[in-house]
């Protein structure tokens, strides 16, 4: 049986998507959802730009096109007796994600190699950096490492929001994290289109082996 059920939307402008015809609002309402989400990742961007000490809009500029973001729309099944594995342990690839979980929690991050719940608060946004961030900042921010366990309860929702960038883009450590102040670079460059590609190639061919699992270190230096 699948633990999980998810509806993947992309940009409402790009034609991509394929909405069931009931509840009648469902469209509107997830089109919305992507529209809001979309100022707030280009919101962050910003904020996360100022924080990284980044000449004013270098992130916007250099992730300057919305058509490879996405939305999940997430339907997790309640746990049964020794089965609650909901999403295991990863980073997202992207550049950073927005989490809307409801109250059943189960999301948690990992610190200092302990997991820690991240307890639902109504209203607030969860924000993971993703591997892009981290690669761009020469491992300066860290990509988020997370997992969902599926509680007993009942089912779970959440709306997750990936901030993306293009695919033909070259991600490598930019100058300010590296050769400005002295520091090797921590990753060699890419094609993110490449490592999306790696990473769904986890997904539809999973390697029998954990260590096979493509990750962000597949770059490492
Ligand atoms: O459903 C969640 O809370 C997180 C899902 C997630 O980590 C992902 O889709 O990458
Ligand atoms: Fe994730």
């Amino acid at each position: 049986m699948n633990n999980e059920a998810y509806f993947l939307l992309f940009p409402p402008q790009s034609n991509f998507n394929i909405f069931p015809q009931n509840p009648p609002r469902f469209r509107g309402v997830l089109e919305e959802l992507f529209v809001q989400m979309s100022k707030v990742g280009m919101l962050l961007e910003s904020i996360i730009n100022d924080c990284l000490g980044l000449p004013t809009n270098l992130l916007k500029e250099l992730n300057d096109d919305r058509s490879w973001d996405f939305m999940v729309a997430l339907r997790y099944l309640p746990a049964s007796d020794g089965e609650n594995n909901g999403i295991g342990e990863h980073q997202d690839a992207n550049s950073v994600t927005l989490v809307i979980q409801d109250g059943v929690g189960g999301l948690q991050v990992r610190k200092n190699g302990e997991w820690i719940p991240v307890v639902p608060a109504e209203g607030t946004i969860v924000v993971n950096v993703g591997d892009v961030l981290q690669v761009l900042s020469n491992k300066k921010f860290k990509s988020a490492t997370h997992k969902v366990v599926r509680t007993k309860e009942r089912n779970k929702y959440s709306y997750v929001f990936f901030h993306n960038i293009r695919g033909d883009k070259w991600i490598e450590p930019l100058s300010q994290f590296t050769k400005d102040i002295g520091l090797p670079p921590k990753y060699i460059g890419f094609l993110y289109k490449e490592y999306q590609d790696l990473r769904m190639r986890n997904k539809t061919h999973p390697p029998s082996r954990s260590e096979d699992v493509i990750r962000i270190t597949h770059y490492e230096i």
